[in-house]
């Protein structure tokens, strides 16, 4: 598993004339924390439903650590379903120990674990109340805490983050990058693009059932248009028409804003600007992921 990591190779699903996923394909390395994202019904679901073996892809395959997904692969997967699995009648710590003896768990490594990961999440004095009885993001920290009780060797959650106050949003965020410190790739679907942006180290977009964008943030901005803010208080309007991979987005505070084609010349706009007066500043506006999104899923 450890050199391999989540292999997705060329996977296809349909449901009746919906095109679910069309050769999806991408790879989650050992100790990576992968960010899947795209527009809702875009396929992340669908994906992450058959990585982890609980829906068959029509074409395609998943492989874990080389292996294609069989019963005793999912048991080392840590699954956080979107729809959220839980029994809400069933107490929390009795529910976390089940959870974990499925997994192969010892009955007393797996109350070692439910005190391990509740305590970690800080829900350890809830472990004798039912699911029902807590809140939302409560019922998440034991959703993640299903997840993680059976140590797994690789982590898919299913938009982890969603309804959750600021202060889980940081347990959580703890959690998953402790996770992949430790060697395991953890893959985690989310809308929060700014979260995303900022954990993770590679970041896949997903559109109409396939992966049409992959790579660290910086990778993708790459890949797109670069903004360029230029402050030159003598340059009249349409002073940077004309130059070659260069278009005018508008005029900001004064500072006129520029959008360059991948591999026009920055530097052939700056002396076009010094040729217009003084220029006072001359900065590269760097994308933000949500941005960087929309300009992919615009494509
Ligand atoms: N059980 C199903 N039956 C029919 N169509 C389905 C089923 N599950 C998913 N789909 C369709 O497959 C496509 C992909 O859905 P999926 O849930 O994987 O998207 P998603 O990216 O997870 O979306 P979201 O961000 O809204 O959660 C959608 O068109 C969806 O309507």
């Amino acid at each position: 598993m450890s050199t391999h990591g989540l292999q997705v190779q060329g996977i296809s699903k349909r449901y009746g004339d919906t095109v679910a996923l069309a050769d999806m394909s991408f790879e989650v390395h050992p100790g990576e924390l992968f960010g899947f994202v795209g527009s809702n019904g875009a396929g992340k679901t669908t994906t992450m439903r058959i990585a982890l073996g609980v829906l068959e892809a029509d074409e395609g395959q998943v492989l874990l650590g080389g292996r294609p997904v069989d019963l005793d692969v999912r048991r080392r997967i840590g699954y956080m379903p979107e729809e959220r699995g839980l029994y809400p009648k069933m107490k929390v710590g009795a529910q976390l120990a089940y959870i974990a003896q499925l997994h192969g768990l010892s009955r007393a490594e797996a109350a070692d674990a439910v005190h391990r990961w509740t305590t970690r999440l800080d829900i350890a004095h809830r472990v004798d109340d039912t699911v029902s009885a807590l809140s939302l993001g409560n019922q998440q920290r034991v959703q993640l805490a299903a997840a993680l009780v059976h140590d797994p060797e690789v982590l898919v959650l299913d938009e982890p983050f969603s309804g959750l106050d600021p202060v889980a949003v940081d347990v959580m965020s703890h959690v998953l990058v402790e996770k992949c410190e430790a060697g395991v790739p953890v893959i985690f679907s989310s809308h929060q693009l700014e979260l995303v942006e900022r954990l993770c180290h590679r970041v896949g977009i997903v559109r109409a059932g396939h992966m049409q964008a992959v790579g660290t943030v910086d990778e993708l901005r790459d890949r797109g248009t670069t903004q360029l803010e230029v402050h030159a208080p003598g340059a009249a309007p349409g002073w940077a028409d004309g130059l070659p991979g260069v278009r005018t987005v508008g005029v900001r505070d004064g500072r006129t804003v520029l959008e360059l084609l991948p591999g026009a010349d920055d530097q052939a706009v700056l002396a076009a600007a010094l040729r217009t007066g003084p220029v006072h500043s001359f900065a590269v506006r760097q994308s933000s992921l949500t941005e960087l999104f929309r300009e992919v899923v615009a494509a």
